[in-house]
């Protein structure tokens, strides 16, 4: 996951390959409670790995549910034994819920059936989530809830129940602001329903029935058959009690779909890739985001479809303008509204009243942004309508505002395949966190651009002069890629010199050779890797920095690491520090700096690095080799050490390395096209 302020996606041009998807957040919360309810252990497979679902896990482990292993891993199921649809009198808890939806509803009409002493806190957005038709159904029957803040909104305190007053008349719930209301009786009345049936009555338009849907077959899987007649009245018969089904597998979630369904429709396809393939969730899905699908094909896309699989492909180029009526896709639908920048004329979605209650307020935040894209949009209390840009030159760079919500962060990436060729600025990209922790990871393994759209910022300068820790920080700050091209070369002396190999220019092609043979890797966290060993401390003694700078001299060492270092130029981005990022190997880089520092003060840093490394060092020794190296850099024959015609020069001896990388970040900042208002 991306942990930065913001997250550029340069222009991308192509896609094509398979994508897996996480599991779905509605039936994940879902069954985390199921299963909690219930009396036995219920094993867990696939289960999503997201803020909502970790709030939820904690929230059951306060209530005493067993959970092995204590977080999710990936590929591993996660076992939840339950509470058997009682808990002990007088249990008592705080809950913080953060702002997730699908933990705060349901939970809190379990906890009001079940009894007890709990409060239910969350995020300040989750304040302003409202509530209060929930509660006023659950207070028909006799559930003790108090308002801690606003009424009508969380926080809430819950007590003790008093069902006696309750006459068995229908609870009534109102339909048409959240079905999560109606889940959420849904899911706490069979705690209630042992004796006697228990109806709920839908009162106004039932919205998203697809949600509930989804609830009711969940329902049947641990032993409760609800009577759905006409999604107006659910009869929970007598008798009903929270069986686990043993095992479960949670079906990848056919809202994230939608990004790559219409990424499928809208990128041309990668050079000998047919689409973009979808591994996790397919026709048979008992998701109403699947039909998604019918509105991505009313568009123009492709669509084959398998048991849990899809492939999506272009058609209709461009796409075609729609009028939907999105009730039944509500979250899904939003990526329409990025799809409509890509159609041929004005598209309209309608119904989605319900956007404004979510996340954010959906209606406004998608209205604000396309706007900021370049496209017309008028905004109506429940339905949105978009007009793309004229041309290929109407369109803007924007940095995407994203309100916490995960889905204004993904269906935004999209507009990154505009015409214009313009990067676009994610903010705040770890927001996908509440569904798709690695969405952007995922989106980038998929997508294409030619290598000269990826941006690449050179760092050159001397040994010592402070390349690798302010390379190292800008790339972090900006999410890109890390290319340290001394290691390749301190690889390199390292490798000869074990294999007995003098550092001698008549050794030149026998180095060259081995290199080439050798198997690397780099690891995020920044160790190297030969043949599967470890190299990350035996490459960072003065010893090995000469040994690296005598091979690298050589013309045929230099020219067998060229293929290696160009590897590294990947989506979002690289920040690549070395000797001749800048003149040789990234000649077009937008941003090229130079750095340097007397070599008194690098000297004294280098001391320092070495010592608190556990590595021998000495003073003077370092100052006579950094001269050494200095001169062989800078005087040698091939590719040597100087600043790049284009290259900005930063004197690094006196400030700090901060100053160093934000100099660097301003640097990179005036050279997007974003407004300056919007740099993160
Ligand atoms: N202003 C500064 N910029 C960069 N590094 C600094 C600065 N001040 C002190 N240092 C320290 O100096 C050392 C620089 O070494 P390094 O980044 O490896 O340089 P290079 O990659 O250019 O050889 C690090 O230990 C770093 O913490
Ligand atoms: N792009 C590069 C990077 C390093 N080299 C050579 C020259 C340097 O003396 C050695 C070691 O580089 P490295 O950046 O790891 O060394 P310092 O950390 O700056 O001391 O490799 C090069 O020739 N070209």
């Amino acid at each position: 996951m991306y942990r930065t302020a913001f997250l550029d996606l340069p222009a991308l041009a192509t896609a094509g390959g398979t994508v897996s998807l996480p599991g779905s957040k509605s039936i994940s919360n879902r069954v985390l409670l199921l299963a909690a309810l219930s009396q036995g252990t219920t094993t867990i497979q696939d289960l999503l790995d997201s803020d909502d679902t970790r709030v939820m896990l904690a929230g059951l482990k306060q209530l005493g549910c067993t959970i092995t292993p204590d977080a999710v891993t990936p590929g591993q199921p996660i076992a939840v034994t339950g509470i058997g649809g009682r808990l002990p009198a007088g249990t008592a808890a705080t809950l913080f819920l953060g702002n997730a939806g699908t933990a705060m509803r349901p939970l809190t009409a379990a906890l009001a059936v079940l009894g007890g002493n709990f409060e239910m806190t969350g995020v300040p957005r989750m304040y302003e989530r409202p509530i209060g038709d929930l509660v006023d159904a659950l207070r028909q029957l006799g559930c003790q809830i108090d308002y801690l803040k606003d009424a009508g909104f969380p926080p809430l305190k819950i007590g003790q129940p008093d069902f006696s007053a309750w006459s068995d008349a229908p609870i009534q719930v109102r339909g048409d602001v959240s079905s999560q209301f109606l889940t959420a009786l849904l899911m706490a009345l069979p705690l209630q329903a042992a004796d006697k049936a228990i109806t709920i009555e839908v009162v106004g338009e039932l919205i998203s029935k697809p949600y509930i849907h989804i609830t009711l077959e969940l329902l049947a899987r641990f032993g409760i058959q609800v009577h759905n007649e006409n999604w107006q009245r659910f009869v929970i018969p007598a008798g009903s009690r929270y069986q686990s089904p043993g095992a479960i597998h949670v079906e990848a979630d056919a809202s994230s779909a939608s990004y790559f369904i219409a990424l499928g429709a809208l990128a041309a396809a990668t050079p000998g890739q047919t689409g973009v393939r979808i591994l996790g969730v397919g026709k048979d899905s008992i998701q109403g985001d699947i039909r998604f699908v019918e509105a991505a094909q009313a568009m123009g896309a492709q669509v084959e479809s398998g048991p849990n699989w899809l492939q999506v492909g272009r058609g209709t180029w461009p796409l075609k303008a729609i009028d939907l009526d999105c009730n039944h896709i509500p979250d899904a639908a939003m990526t329409l509204g990025v799809m409509a920048l890509y159609a041929d004329g004005t598209t309209t979605l309608r119904n989605i009243a319900s956007w404004r209650v979510k996340e954010t307020d959906r209606i406004a935040a998608m209205a604000c942004e396309l706007r900021k894209l370049g496209a017309t949009v008028e905004e109506g209390a429940d339905y949105i309508r978009i007009t793309p840009p004229a041309s290929a030159t109407g369109w803007k760079a924007a940095s995407i505002h994203t309100y916490d919500d995960h889905r204004v962060a993904m269906c935004f990436a999209l507009a990154a395949f505009n015409p214009a060729g313009l990067p676009v600025r994610i903010e705040d990209p770890q927001c996908v966190g509440k569904t798709f922790p690695d969405f952007f990871e995922s989106l980038f393994a998929v997508c294409d651009t030619p290598a000269q759209q990826i941006p690449v910022i050179c760092i050159d300068g001397p040994s010592g002069s402070g390349k690798g820790t302010v390379a190292a920080q800008v790339a972090e700050r900006l999410g890109y890629r890390l290319l340290d091209s001394g290691a390749l070369y301190r690889i390199t002396g390292l490798v000869a010199t074990r294999a007995g190999m003098a550092l001698e220019a008549t050794n030149a092609e026998r180095i060259a050779a081995l290199i080439a043979a050798q198997q690397l890797e780099f690891t995020s966290d920044q160790r190297v890797l030969v043949n599967g060993e470890d190299v990350s401390l035996a490459i960072r003694t003065e010893e090995a920095g000469m040994n690296a700078s005598k091979v690298s001299a050589f013309p045929a060492v230099r020219s067998a690491l060229v293929g290696v270092q160009h590897a590294f130029r990947a989506l979002p981005g690289l920040v690549a520090d070395g000797r001749d990022m800048g003149t040789v190997i990234f000649p077009h880089a937008p941003l090229k700096v130079y750095l340097t520092a007397s070599v008194q003060c690098r000297a004294e840093r280098r001391y320092k690095q070495l010592i608190s490394k556990g590595l021998p060092a000495n003073m003077q020794a370092l100052f006579a080799d950094l001269e050494a190296r200095d001169a062989r850099d800078m005087h040698r024959a091939a590719a040597p050490l100087k600043p790049a015609e284009d290259a900005l020069q930063l004197d690094n001896s006196t400030g700090t390395a901060e100053e160093a990388v934000q100099q660097v970040m301003d640097w990179w900042a005036a050279r997007q096209p974003f407004a300056p208002a919007a740099q993160g």
